[in-house]
């Protein structure tokens, strides 16, 4: 990287058909850390329209696998639903799995979450902070679709936070709390405790 390469690259795009909808994948590189990471824009919106977003971290287990110890492919999922039924959006999908400490972390975290630990107190007997995750990257992946206002769909008000700070223009927030399941309800109830999540008490009792 010279000093005259930006930290974050727009690389490509292409089509993407889904099982959802035809979306456009839109490839860019974080040049800091070699980290690739997407964006999947849906429809067409003039620049001053309120665009729905969802800002999803990487989750392997999750996502790709199934996990119902946790919440993260059923608020994909929906996502990409909403983004649908709505005719335009942008889904941000950032690698950094494990809020942060990567996959074989998150692993490490989920076996001593297996022997009691919560998911903030697994963390931190591993030497990491609750959350490592770094948002940076989205006003120039929103720059770049030519998206300045966004309804957000997330329960994560220091997302809402670091993305404000970051001058992303938040108009509204939508709640995405489905996928609740017998198996993540301790740790959606700790990230609402500790992390200050909003689901609704009822819900994860
Ligand atoms: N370190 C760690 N990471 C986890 C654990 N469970 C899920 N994750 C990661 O947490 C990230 C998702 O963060 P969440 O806290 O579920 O949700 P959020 O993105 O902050 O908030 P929402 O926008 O409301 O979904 C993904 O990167 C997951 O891999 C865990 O027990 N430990
Ligand atoms: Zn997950």
């Amino acid at each position: 990287m010279t000093s005259n390469t930006p930290k974050f690259e727009f690389i490509s795009q292409a089509k993407l058909p889904t099982r959802y909808g035809d979306f456009t994948i839109h490839g860019f590189i974080d040049h800091s850390n070699g980290q690739e990471h997407v964006a999947l824009s849906y429809g067409n919106w003039d620049p001053i329209a309120t665009v729905p977003i969802r800002v999803h971290s990487e989750c392997l287990t999750g996502d790709a696998l199934f996990s119902t110890r946790c919440d993260c492919g059923f608020q994909l999922e929906r996502a990409l639903e909403n983004i649908v039924e709505h005719g335009y959006g942008v889904l941000l999908y950032l690698r950094q799995e494990g809020r942060g400490i990567g996959l074989l972390n998150k692993i490490r975290a989920y076996n001593l979450q297996d022997q009691g630990y919560d998911t903030v107190e697994a963390n931190e007997h591993l030497g990491f902070d609750a959350d490592l995750r770094d948002y940076a990257i989205c006003k120039v992946m929103l720059d770049t679709l030519y998206v300045s206002n966004v309804e957000i769909m997330t329960n994560n008000p220091q997302k809402i936070q670091a993305l404000t700070d970051l001058g992303v223009n938040i108009i509204s927030r939508r709640p995405i709390d489905h996928g609740i399941t017998e198996d993540n309800k301790v740790y959606l109830r700790t990230k609402t405790t500790k992390l200050g999540h909003k689901f609704n008490p009822d819900s994860l009792k």
